[in-house]
This record gives C-alpha cells, structure tokens and sequence, in this order.
C-alpha cells in the first residue's frame, strides 16, 4: 500500500459523482485517477482507493489524517489579512468600553483593566465532526473507538491592535440587495463604533453597489446624530438596489473616495461582490477593508445559525397566517393559502408554519410535492375539508415552480424571477373542488413585501447590534474580505468564501423539517 503525503493531493477527492467532502486531503491529479473511494478509517489512519483509468487500483494510506483534516479546514478558515499583502505595523487600539472625556476627543488611552478584548488566537468551536464508521452512511464500522474531529474559526471582537489610525479614517457603508428588517439598526451601530473608536469620517453609499458608479448618487455624511432613530423604522436609510455591479469601476471609486474601510450590507450575491472587491483591492495593494454583513429574510447563508431580519420576517408572516386561518375557519369550506418569501430556501415558510401551529401543508423548495394524484396536495386537502371543514397552506415562493412555465427570466442581479405559485395554486384548488362537485372557498394572502419591510423585532436588533459592531472591530484588526455572524452560538468571523459556496438549504432529512411535518400532519406528496 502506498504512503500517501500531503503534496500528493491537490483537488476535491471523488468517488463517482460524489464528493467525499469530509476528508483532509485531496485528489492526486498527477495519478490521473478519475475516482477515489473511502475505504477504511480508523482513529490513526485513512485509506483511500485511487480508481485508475491507466493503472490499477492504488490503496492509499494517510496516516495522519485527522491533522490532516484539521490543517486543511485550519487554512481554509484563516482570516484574509491587509498585511498579507501590505506591510503594516500595528498600532493599540483606541476603542475603550469606557467613555471618554470630551477633552480626550475619542483618541485617548484605552482602559487597560478591560479584559474584553480578543486576543487573535481566540477561536470558538463551529462543530465537532465524530465519525461512528469509516463510511459517512454509517455502515461497515471499522473504527469502534469512533474519531473525531474538531472545527475551529476565528473569535469574533475587538483587538488590542489595530491597523489604521482613527482619526484618518475614512469608512463607508454599502446596502445591497432586497431590503431585510435589521438594516438601519446595523447602519447605526457601524457608525456608532467606528465614532467609539474616534472616526469621524464616516458616509453611506446610495442605493447598494449603484451607489458607487451613478453620479447622481452622491455620499450620505453618517454620525450618530444623523443614525440615532434610523432604527425605528424598517427598510434601509441608505437605500438599496440589484445589479449594477462592476467590481473594478466599483474599486476605482473606493480609490476616487479614498475609502480606507467598507462594511458591505448583504446576501449571497452581495458578499460575492464584496469578496471581488477585496480581491481587486489585493491586487491593487490597496489599504482598503472590506467586511461583509449577511443580510437576508431568507436565512439562506452558509455555516450561520440565523441571519438577521429572519426572525422578524417570521414573526411578521404570523400575520398573515393568522388572517388566513380566520378567512379559512370561518368561511364555509374555507381553503387559507399563504404565500412567503424564500426564492430557493423554505426556512421563513417552516418556521412560520412551525410558529403559527395552524398551518395544515408546509410546502418549501427543498420538498418536490405532488399535487394530483391519490398521494397529492390536492387530495388531502379534500380529507381537511371532510375531517376539519377548513385547511390552511403556507408555500414558499420558490415551491413548485416545476408546475409553472419557465420564464427564463432574471433580475438586475442575475437571480431567477419565479412565476407566483400562488395564484396557480388557488387556481389549481379552485378547479379541482369544482370538478369533484364539493364547495370551496380559497382565500389566497401574499404578504412578501409586508415581511420584509418591517423594523427589526427585538432579538434581530441585539443580533444586529452585535454584528455591526464586530464588523467595525474587524476592519480595525486588519481583515479584509471576512464576514461576521453568529455560528454554532458564537460570534466569529470567516472567510468570505466559505459562506458563498453554495445557498443554505433546508435539509428534508433534518429533525426541524420532520417537526414541522409532526405539526402539520401532512403526508408525504409523492
Ligand atoms: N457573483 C457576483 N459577483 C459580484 N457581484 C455580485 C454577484 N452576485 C451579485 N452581485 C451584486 O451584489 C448585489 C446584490 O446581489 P443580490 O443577489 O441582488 O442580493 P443579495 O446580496 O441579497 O443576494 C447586486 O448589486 C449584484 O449585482
Ligand atoms: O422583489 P425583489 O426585491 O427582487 O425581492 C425578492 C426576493 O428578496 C428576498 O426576500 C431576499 O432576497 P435577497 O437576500 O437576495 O435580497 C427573496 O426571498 C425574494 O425572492
Ligand atoms: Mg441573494
């Protein structure tokens, strides 16, 4: 059996089609194998079988795989840093819980005897991974003892050094994207800390990425007194918009602005952005930090345990749901049908209809449903209306969209415009009562603009609190092109990279969906 070192492997490692994704190494390219396969592990050692097109199969050994394992994610989760690139000294910090004295202007000492800070070797743990068997499915264990691994990022939090000098700070903000609850509350503590740490140039950017190329969009001058109440309302006192993004135009205009920090508010898309800003500014050797925000209603952000505005966005679709169940229950054979944001990701419409408890079929993208047929929707809606004499839906924008004709259609930003399941599905419902011969009355409600429009609910503005002030902290401490969120319950920064891989899914084989399922009773559509 061969010895396999860490230089032989370069690539994701496959077996078939799929990705053994939780291995250390990577596929040896210069053997030309065209498949890998688990094939035994046990605490000290991986061996993997090379599936050769020109050779025979070739068993690997990996002795030290777990460090493997570990260096591997350790490297993929270092924090992208400005003195990757530039050479700096770091200066201590100015930012102080205590309040400063006017004579001190925002620049003076910090208070030593604060054990607050956060020191960069901090890390919070993201997840352990225990491997029962040497296979992920569990079967053929080889290993009794069972391995394990641990994965760990990098604390969020203020540092004792910094990299910029306050004072000569210029930072702006960005909002991208459709607007999220929580908006303003994160504009406002961005410029409340970056004063705490003695910025005093701080301006907002118009209407997200546009903001930075159209002429007319001229920069918002931002200070506490100008954010205290932006708060209380929802939306983004900045603006947002989709589209428009040309990242070397954009950097350009960073360079024109002379930009030494910006906090990029948003999703997936927006944090691609900012990631290719950060990269245009490495190669520019600029000393600009880009810190990115999640911002999404939809929850759909890689490795978070919840973006903010999603709270809000559920607890506003209760609303809705509830005014469905009122239509639903008191009209004769009444049929509720509810409609939710979530373009491919079902978190807003299964926590909602787990909140509510009155929705009877949860429909989300992740979920194929049918809806003819004995084992469809439309089926069980007539046992509701014969058992219950009332049903209530609640289905997720991005549902069924394989019943509805393909537009091909997108937005400013490339993302898909979905057809309105909806009103199909109300139609469907419609028709279908008619032809059987039983009285319906459907009642469709689309609140989606109504989610999202709203100011932060009490726990998104502390969550939002956090991250913008971390944000801050972390364009002080260097970084660039990181991200910060609460993982696993802490507060941590990551890569940017790492959270843009792919949208968050809910998964139909995790205990929340199969909770909602037991709330809802529904069957299985298929
Ligand atoms: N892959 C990408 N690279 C660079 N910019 C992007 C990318 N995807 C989206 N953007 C820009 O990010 C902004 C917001 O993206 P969008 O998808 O509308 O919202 P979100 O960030 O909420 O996903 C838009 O201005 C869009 O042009
Ligand atoms: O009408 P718009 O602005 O395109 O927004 C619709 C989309 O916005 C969202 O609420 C959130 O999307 P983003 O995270 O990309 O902003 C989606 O659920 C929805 O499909
Ligand atoms: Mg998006």
């Amino acid at each position: 059996m061969a010895i396999a070192s860490p230089v032989d492997y370069a690539g994701p490692i496959t077996s078939g089609q799929r990705r053994l994704s939780c291995f250390p190494v990577h596929s040896c390219n210069h053997l030309r194998c065209n498949a890998y396969e688990k094939k035994s592990r046990t605490s000290d050692q991986l061996v993997i079988r090379a599936i050769s097109v020109d050779r025979p199969q070739l068993d690997f050994s990996i002795p030290d795989w777990k460090n493997l394992f570990q260096e591997d994610f350790d490297r993929r989760f270092s924090l992208p840093h400005l003195t990757d690139v530039i050479h700096l000294e770091p200066r201590p910090t100015t930012f102080s819980l205590k309040s400063r004295t006017p004579l001190e202007n925002g620049s003076g000492p910090f208070d030593e005897s604060w054990n607050g800070y956060v020191n960069d070797d901090d890390r919070a743990l993201l997840k352990v991974i225990k491997f029962a068997s040497p296979t992920s499915a569990g079967a053929d264990c080889i290993d009794p003892d069972c391995s394990w691994v641990e994965q760990w990022v990098h604390r969020a939090g203020p540092r004792k050094q910094i990299y910029f000098e306050p004072q000569s700070v210029k930072a702006g903000i960005v909002t991208c994207g459709g607007l999220c609850p929580g908006l303003n509350d994160v504009i406002r503590q961005i410029v409340l800390t970056l004063e705490k740490y003695g910025v005093k140039n701080i301006v907002g950017i118009q209407h997200g990425f546009r903001g930075f190329f159209e002429d007319h969009l001229s920069e918002v001058p931002l200070n506490r007194h100008v954010v205290q109440n932006i708060n209380l309302s929802g939306g983004s006192f900045l603006g947002v918009s989709r589209g428009g993004a040309s990242v070397s135009d954009i950097v350009d205009s960073i360079q024109a602005r002379r930009l030494d920090m910006l906090f990029v508010l948003g999703g997936n898309g927006t944090h691609a952005g900012a990631n290719a800003i950060h990269e245009e500014c490495r190669k520019r050797k600029l000393k600009v930090s880009i810190v990115g925000v999640p911002k999404t209603i939809d929850n759909d952000i890689l490795l978070m345990d919840k973006t903010f505005g999603f709270d809000t966005a559920v607890e506003a679709a209760q609303r809705a749901i509830n005014s469905a169940y009122i239509e639903a229950h008191s009209a004769f054979h009444g049929i509720g049908l509810v409609k939710l944001m979530g373009r491919s990701s079902g978190f807003i419409t299964m926590h909602a209809s787990l909140s509510s408890g009155q929705v009877d079929i949860c429909l989300i993208p992740e979920v194929p449903f049918t809806l003819d047929g004995p084992n469809g929707v439309l089926r069980h809606l007539e046992h509701l209306i014969d058992t219950k004499g009332f049903a209530l839906i609640c289905i997720a924008e991005g549902a069924g969209q394989e019943y509805l004709q393909k537009s091909n259609a997108t937005d400013a930003s490339g993302n898909m415009v979905l057809s309105d399941i909806g009103a199909h599905l109300q139609q469907k419902i419609k028709s279908h009562f008619n032809e059987i011969g039983v009285h319906s009355d459907v009642k469709y409600i689309d609140p989606t603009y109504m989610l999202r429009a709203v100011r932060a609910n009490a726990s998104d503005a502390i969550l939002c609190t956090v991250l913008g002030q971390n944000a801050v902290h972390g364009a002080f401490a260097g970084f660039s092109g990181i991200t910060t969120g609460v993982c696993n319950t802490h507060n941590v920064y990551l890569p940017i990279p790492e959270v843009i891989k792919s949208t968050r899914f809910v998964d139909p084989n995790s205990r929340m969906w199969h909770r909602c399922l037991t709330s809802t009773g529904q069957p299985d559509f298929h």
